[in-house]
C-alpha cells in the first residue's frame, strides 16, 4: 500500500554542505504493516518520513500510497492520507487551544466542508468517548488549554489526534524519546493499542533497539542513507540487541555502539 520507488534526496548538491540524506530507497509497506526504523545519527531516518509525508520532495523517485502519488494528492488528501507525532510534545498539538479545539482541528483535517458540517452534532461526546479511551482522565477536561498538559498527556493527545481519523499512513518520529521512562512505556502501550484499534500501516522511527525488536512486525536499519538491513517475522521476534549490533558491524564492517543507536 506504501511503495517509495528509487528515492534519491541530497540537500545542499554541489556544495561544501552537500549531504546525502537518502540514497536509491525501495520500501514496499503491506496494509497493517507496523515497521520500526533505526540508525544511526544523520543515517536518514527523519529525511524518509519527510519524504513519506510529502513534506519534502526527492530528487528522484516516487512515493506512492494505495496507488496514488503523494506528490500529487491535494493538502486535504494528504492530511486524510497521513498522521503525523513528533518528538517535541509541543509539536502536535496548539497549547493556546483547548482540548476540544484541538480535537476539532484534527477531526476536521482531510474532510470536504459538508462532511465537516454534518459530523458537528454529537462530536463533542465522540471527542469525550476517544479521550475516556487514554484512561487519563482528559474526558472531563475538553474546556482545558493543552499546554497545561504534562508531556506525557500531550502526547497521548497527539498520537489520539494522529489516529482517529484512520490515515491510510502514521509516522512516528521518536515520538517518546523526549519522554521520562514511565510516561515513555505509556505512550508506548497506547501506540500498539491505536494502531491495533484503527488497523494502521505504521513507520515508527526509534533510537531505542529494544523498543524497536518488541513493537512491530517488521524492522529496517539504516545507514548513511540506505536502507542495509530489512528484517520481518519470527526472524525479527527472535532477534536481540546483540544481534541488532552485530548485524551492523557484520554488514557495513563498521563498529556501531549502543550509544549511537540509543540517543
Ligand atoms: N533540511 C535539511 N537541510 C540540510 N541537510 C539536512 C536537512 N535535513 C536533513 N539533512 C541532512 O541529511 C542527513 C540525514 O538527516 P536525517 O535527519 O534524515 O537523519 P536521521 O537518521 O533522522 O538522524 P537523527 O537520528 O540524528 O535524527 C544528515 O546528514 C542531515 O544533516
Amino acid at each position: 500500500m506504501l511503495h517509495l520507488t528509487g528515492i534519491n534526496k541530497t540537500f545542499f548538491p554541489g556544495t561544501v554542505n552537500e549531504r546525502r540524506a537518502l540514497v536509491d530507497v525501495d520500501l514496499e509497506l503491506k496494509e497493517r504493516d507496523f515497521v520500526t526504523v533505526i540508525g544511526s545519527n544523520g543515517a536518514g531516518k527523519s529525511t524518509l518520513l519527510n519524504i513519506v509525508s510529502g513534506s519534502i520532495k526527492p530528487d528522484t523517485g516516487s512515493v506512492e500510497i494505495d496507488g496514488r502519488a503523494v506528490t500529487k494528492l491535494t493538502d486535504y488528501q494528504r492530511a486524510a492520507y497521513i498522521g503525523r507525532v513528533f518528538q517535541n510534545p509541543s509539536a502536535g498539538t496548539a497549547p493556546h487551544m483547548t482540548i476540544e479545539e484541538n480535537l476539532a482541528i484534527a477531526y476536521m483535517r482531510g474532510k470536504r466542508r459538508g462532511v465537516r458540517r454534518a459530523v458537528a452534532k454529537g462530536r463533542r461526546d465522540y471527542f469525550k468517548e476517544q479521550l475516556a479511551s487514554l484512561e487519563q482522565g482528559l474526558e472531563d477536561r475538553l474546556d482545558d488549554w493543552v499546554g497545561l498538559l504534562s508531556g506525557g498527556q500531550r502526547q497521548s493527545l497527539s498520537l489520539l489526534m494522529a489516529t482517529f481519523t484512520h490515515p491510510k499512513v502514521l509516522l512516528l518520529d521518536e515520538h517518546t524519546a523526549a519522554l521520562d521512562p514511565q510516561r515513555a512505556a505509556s505512550v508506548t502501550k497506547l501506540t500498539v493499542d491505536l494502531v491495533e484499534r484503527h488497523s494502521l500501516t505504521t513507520l515508527m522511527v526509534t533510537h531505542n533497539m529494544e523498543q524497536a525488536l518488541s513493537m512491530g512486525n517488521r524492522l529496517i536499519m539504516m545507514h548513511e542513507g540506505s536502507i542495509i538491513m530489512d528484517v520481518a517475522g519470527a526472524k525479527k521476534k527472535s532477534m536481540t540487541v546483540k544481534d541488532l549490533l552485530t548485524a551492523f558491524s557484520s554488514i557495513r564492517g563498521a563498529e556501531l555502539s549502543d550509544r549511537t543507536l540509543l540517543s
